[in-house]
């Protein structure tokens, strides 16, 4: 990817670090833009590399660079320090100060940053993050999920030009954070600030994310596209029951009398239930491994309207001696099948052999 090689237009990050019993070593070479998700098992080392990358932790040997400017580089003994640092930091637990109301928390956090360069106004955050109407607010006296919002808030108001977000819907119950999910996907939309997201969940993830970053035991293991590492058959996501793929698709019909939305996307199409985003729209869905079957001849007469043509690429074993997770190809999007070995063995599934998918449900994001 061309962005990754342009020092004006990207993130690069090369941290090593030892605790006892812990050795960080990664390099990381992300785009400048978007959303990138750090992901990984617990212990896997994504809080470090934040804490590395925003100075709070001091790497032994580091390079990071953002957007063409040098934060650290140990080969000159460069290290400029946290507060120096143009980020913002969104963790599990705003800590807002209780003594202050909303606005003067978010004032305090505004105060180091030059009025001249103040890249995201007032008005506009306010409306991204919904929370104009709790400014005269003490903050004991707002939900959780308002709290992390005026967190959030709090973080763009500094103007940083990296926004780092160390699971910040964890300590939210599932109804607050899909109350706040609609607000980090419009931050995603709207600011052009990069953002390294830590998180455990496949769903925030795909919801959320442009590009992957898959850690363990603290090695970076696989990065790039969302899209295309989700796809990817040799890493351990694809193992386990979680395996499945992101399919970017456009909204291009919509059926009154049926109440359903069709979704093109290239390679085929699926008919969803009715969406509310008008013709032209792009919407993100998710096809769990589980949820694609294949036959050799396309199914008359079945419920499921979804059929795919598609191509196998590559058939591989699951963490189950039953199963087998088959890489699937339908005119460039990738698409993922779990099924039994005996069914991939009947439908002689090698690579090059031209199979019908069907898809029985996708998780619509957003
Ligand atoms: N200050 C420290 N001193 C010593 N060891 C540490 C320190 N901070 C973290 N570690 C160790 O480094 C490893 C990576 O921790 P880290 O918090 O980065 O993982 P993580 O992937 O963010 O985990 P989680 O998802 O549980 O938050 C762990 O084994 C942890 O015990």
């Amino acid at each position: 990817m061309s962005s990754t090689h342009n020092p004006e237009k990207s993130i690069h990050a090369r941290l090593r670090l030892d605790y006892p019993g812990f050795e960080l070593d990664v390099e990381l070479n992300l785009p400048g833009h978007g959303v990138t998700a750090l992901f990984g098992h617990s212990g896997s080392g994504k809080t470090t590399c934040l804490r590395c990358i925003a100075g709070l932790e001091r790497a032994q040997q580091a390079r990071v660079e953002i957007n063409g400017e040098l934060w650290q580089d140990s080969a000159s003994a460069l290290f400029v320090p946290v507060h120096r640092r143009a980020l913002g930091y969104v963790f599990q637990e705003p800590s807002l100060f209780p003594h202050l109301s909303v606005r003067r928390n978010l004032q305090y956090g505004m105060r180091r940053v030059d009025a001249g360069l103040r890249k995201v106004p007032w008005d506009r955050v306010m409306q991204l993050l919904g929370i104009g109407h709790l400014l005269e607010r003490m903050p004991q006296r707002l939900s959780g999920g308002e709290r992390q919002r005026v967190g959030i808030a709090r973080a763009l108001l500094t103007s940083p030009r990296l926004l780092l977000m160390d699971e910040p819907l964890a300590a939210l119950d599932l109804k607050r954070k899909n109350e706040i999910l609609p607000y980090l996907e419009r931050l995603h939309d709207d600011l052009e600030i990069p953002i390294l997201y830590v998180s455990h969940s496949p769903d925030e993830v795909a919801r959320l994310a442009d590009h992957l970053v898959l850690l363990e035991d603290g090695r970076a293991i696989a990065q790039g596209g969302l899209q295309q590492t989700l796809a990817r058959l040799d890493l351990p996501i694809a193992f386990g029951e979680d395996a499945g793929v992101l399919i970017q698709s456009t909204v291009s019909e919509h059926d009154d009398r049926y109440q359903l939305t069709r979704l093109v996307f290239r390679g085929g199409n699926v008919l969803v239930a009715r969406r509310p985003e008008a013709i032209g729209q792009p919407l993100r869905f998710r096809v769990s491994a589980r949820d694609v079957s294949l036959s050799i001849a396309p199914i008359e007469g079945s419920s499921i309207t979804n059929a795919l043509a598609v191509s196998v690429r590559e058939v591989v074993a699951t963490d189950t001696p039953a199963h087998v997770l088959v890489g699937l190809d339908a005119d460039g999007t990738p698409l993922l099948a779990r099924i039994t070995r005996r069914s991939a063995d009947q439908l002689g599934a090698t690579p090059g052999r031209r199979l019908w998918a069907q898809i029985k449900s996708v998780a619509l994001l957003g």
